[in-house]
Formats: structure tokens, C-alpha cells, sequence
């Protein structure tokens, strides 16, 4: 499929493509008007589409699409969940303008839509985060994009939780903008490592926003968009329920599940104000085993040091090992079992502090730097 060829799309119909690793692909649009996961194609425009991607051009009102280089899949698909998502968009903006506009009167209404996206692996969780990211900035509002999906998160590097502002829609190139993120380093790529860990950062980045947001009446009125893991039973359906709780969330949006959304129905049922909206997978979503998630996390690793297209270095800068501590974060059992009273078992402290010796083992880790003054002060201070 090396060619150049074209696809003539019907309304309501979106072409699904999966990039090679490899090899180039580029596509434009040729005439009509379609979108990437919510941000428009320009006219006539050569995109190169990211090697590994998988993407869905998708047209409201029609499009023909040239395409050019070689692909491991594409078709044309009409049946699609899009109308359903742009419906929850009108709702959203809806509420920006109730927000925003109570902001103006004085009454204490003024906290835009708080939405949260949750569902299985590879039920199109972070594609609906993007469209309504980018959906809401095209109608001129700055939303915050959290990102608590430690091991295929779209903000920075695996194993972080992050949130940023999106002023603008997200390039299908570049990603989400990296302007101003504020990043919390988790260090393990499972929640499971460390969950009471997870849950202390889960609520530092939510106590961040929150006083971002008390003095920035915009970005208070857009509200925030936070794309979760895909872990929903266990811990992680504990997690889930635990940042629903701490970002105040008033909108869940269930993706692809009915067990889960009947699961939150009912336990957020005390919560009035909390709406639970199931939403249909997209056929289009494909699926990804644990040798492509590990790829991924690695290419993102690269990608942070290395840039998107290879064009940075990383800059890199000598030390003493003397000048420098190394910790790590929730290490071991608090107390030996000889300590404790008989009958008592060792409890690991999830946030404990433990010195780390500077040796062979820390060869091929990736660490964060703190700029905390103080050891105590690492965990709340953010990379
Ligand atoms: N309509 C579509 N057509 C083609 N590809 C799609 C479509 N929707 C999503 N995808 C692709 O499917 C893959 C999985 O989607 P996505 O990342 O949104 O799922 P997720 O639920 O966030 O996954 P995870 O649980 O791993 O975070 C992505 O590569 C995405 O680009």
C-alpha cells in the first residue's frame, strides 16, 4: 500500500489507519472538513502521521482523504460512537457557560465541569479525553488535562501523574503541549507497587489544582478532563474511586463497561451531583497486549529524552556521588519483626523514605530529581 490513494468519506464516517513503525505515512485533506480525535486537518496540508500510531480521520459533514506511504491497516468505518461524544462535549460547554458566567454575578457556582474518563484497557479512554480537550479549546475555553494512567500516560514520562493546561487543540504530531505540566513521580509503572503511594500524589496534584484554580477564574470555569488507567477491578477500582473523591468530579464518564458503570451507579448514588454517563467503545480502538504497552512505554521514554523525532539530546551533567543522595520512596518494613509485639506483622510505610547506596543497581533506572530542601519534603515537592 505505498501509493498515494484516496478515500471519499460519507458524513458521520471515519477512516481508521495503523502506522507502521517504520515506515512514513503522511495524509491531507483534500476537500470537506475532518478531524483527528477532535483537532481539524487544514485544507490541502501534508500530516505526518507518528510511526506506531493508530488514528481514526473522522468527518461530520464529509471529506476526501489522500493518503500516502505505507500502512499496516485502513478502512473506512461508518458506524462510530462520535455523535454520542460530542452530545457529552454540549453538555460540558454548557456548564463552562453556567461557570463562567456565575463567576461574573458573585454566586459561588463557578467550578466549570470536573470529568473523569474510566473504563478497561483499550476501551478509548485518552482518544475521548483528547476529542473533548480539543473540542472545548476550539469554542475558546482552557481546559486542564490530568493524566493519572501511570504506565500509558500521554503528559511526560511513564511512571507520573501530570496535569497540564490545554489552550489550544492537541497537535497530532506534537501530543498534549508541555508548556507548564505539573508532574508527580510515582516510580513504578503498576499501581500495585505502591497504592497508598499513588493515592498520597493522586491528592498533592489535586490540592495543586486546587489552589491553581482559586486564584485562575478561567481555567476554574473549563474545568478539568482526567484520563485514568485502565485497571477497574481490585485496587484498581479502589484507585478510581479514590480520585473521583479527591478531584471532586461531578461528571464519570464510563467507557465500553457495563459492569463498571452499574458498579458506580450505585456506589456514587449518595452524591446527587455526581453524573455517571455510560459511553460506547469505539469499534476503532485497537488493541494493545503487554509487549506493545511495554514498546510504547519505552518509545516514551525515548521520545522524552530524544524528542518526537529524534532531533534532541539529553543534556547531561557530572556529579559527585558525595554531593548527591539518592532515596527511595516506601521502602521495606517499618520495624524488624523482633521489634514489634508478638503477633504483629510488619507493615510497609508507603511513603517512607529509605536511603538508597549509589551503586551498579541504579544503572538503567530512571530517577527524578527533587527540588525538595529537604528529604522529608520530597514526596509533596514534584520532580
Ligand atoms: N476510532 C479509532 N480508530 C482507530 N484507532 C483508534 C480509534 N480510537 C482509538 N484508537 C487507537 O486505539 C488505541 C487505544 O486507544 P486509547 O489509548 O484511547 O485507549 P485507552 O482506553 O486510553 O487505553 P489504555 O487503557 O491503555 O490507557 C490508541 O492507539 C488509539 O489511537
Amino acid at each position: 500500500m505505498a501509493s498515494a490513494r484516496q478515500f471519499e468519506l460519507a458524513k458521520e464516517s471515519e477512516l481508521r489507519v495503523e502506522v507502521a513503525s517504520d515506515a512514513p505515512l503522511r495524509l491531507r485533506l483534500l476537500s470537506g472538513t475532518a478531524e483527528i480525535f477532535g483537532t481539524e486537518l487544514p485544507p490541502g496540508n501534508w500530516i505526518s502521521a507518528p510511526p506506531h500510531s493508530k488514528i481514526a480521520v473522522f468527518t461530520w459533514n464529509g471529506a476526501t482523504i489522500e493518503l500516502d506511504g505505507i500502512s499496516e491497516v485502513e478502512y473506512v468505518a461508518d458506524e462510530t460512537p462520535m455523535v454520542s461524544y460530542v452530545n457529552v462535549h454540549a453538555i460540558l460547554d454548557a456548564r463552562r457557560g453556567r461557570a463562567k458566567s456565575s463567576q461574573a454575578s458573585g454566586t459561588d457556582s463557578s467550578q466549570g465541569p470536573r470529568v473523569i474518563v474510566v473504563g478497561p484497557t483499550d476501551s478509548g479512554k485518552s482518544s475521548l479525553c483528547k476529542m473533548l480537550l480539543s473540542w472545548a479549546c476550539k469554542l475558546g475555553w482552557k481546559p486542564t488535562y490530568v493524566d493519572l494512567d501511570i504506565g500509558q500516560g500521554s503528559i511526560t514520562i511513564p511512571g507520573c501523574i501530570a496535569a497540564t493546561p490545554v489552550e489550544m487543540p492537541i497537535d497530532v504530531m506534537e501530543g498534549i503541549p508541555l508548556e507548564m505540566p505539573i508532574v508527580y513521580f510515582y516510580g513504578h509503572t503498576t499501581p500495585s507497587a505502591n497504592g497508598d503511594l499513588y493515592k498520597v500524589l493522586v491528592k498533592e496534584l489535586a490540592g495543586t489544582l486546587e489552589r491553581q484554580f482559586s486564584g485562575n477564574a478561567e481555567a476554574k470555569a473549563a474545568g478539568m478532563v482526567i484520563n485514568t488507567m485502565g485497571w477497574v477491578e481490585g485496587l484498581g477500582y479502589e484507585l478510581l474511586l479514590h480520585a473521583i473523591d479527591t478531584f471532586k468530579c461531578d461528571v464519570v464518564l464510563v467507557l465500553g463497561q457495563e459492569k463498571l458503570c452499574s458498579m458506580l451507579k450505585d456506589v456514587l448514588k449518595s452524591k446527587p451531583n455526581v453524573d455517571v454517563v455510560k459511553l460506547h467503545k469505539s469499534g476503532g480502538v485497537v488493541l494493545r497486549n503487554q509487549r506493545v504497552r511495554q514498546k510504547t512505554r519505552s518509545l516514551r521514554i525515548r521520545e522524552y529524552f530524544y524528542g518526537l523525532s529524534n532531533d534532541l539530546s539529553p543534556h547531561s551533567n557530572i556529579v559527585n556521588f558525595t554531593d548527591i543522595s539518592v532515596y527511595r520512596i516506601g521502602g521495606g518494613p517499618q520495624a524488624p519483626r523482633s521489634a514489634l509485639p508478638i503477633g504483629a506483622e510488619p507493615v510497609a510505610d508507603p511513603t517512607r523514605l529509605v536511603a538508597v547506596n549509589i551503586n551498579r543497581d541504579l544503572l538503567h533506572l530512571v530517577l527524578a530529581v527533587s527540588y525538595a530542601k529537604e528529604a522529608d519534603q520530597i514526596i509533596s515537592s514534584g520532580p
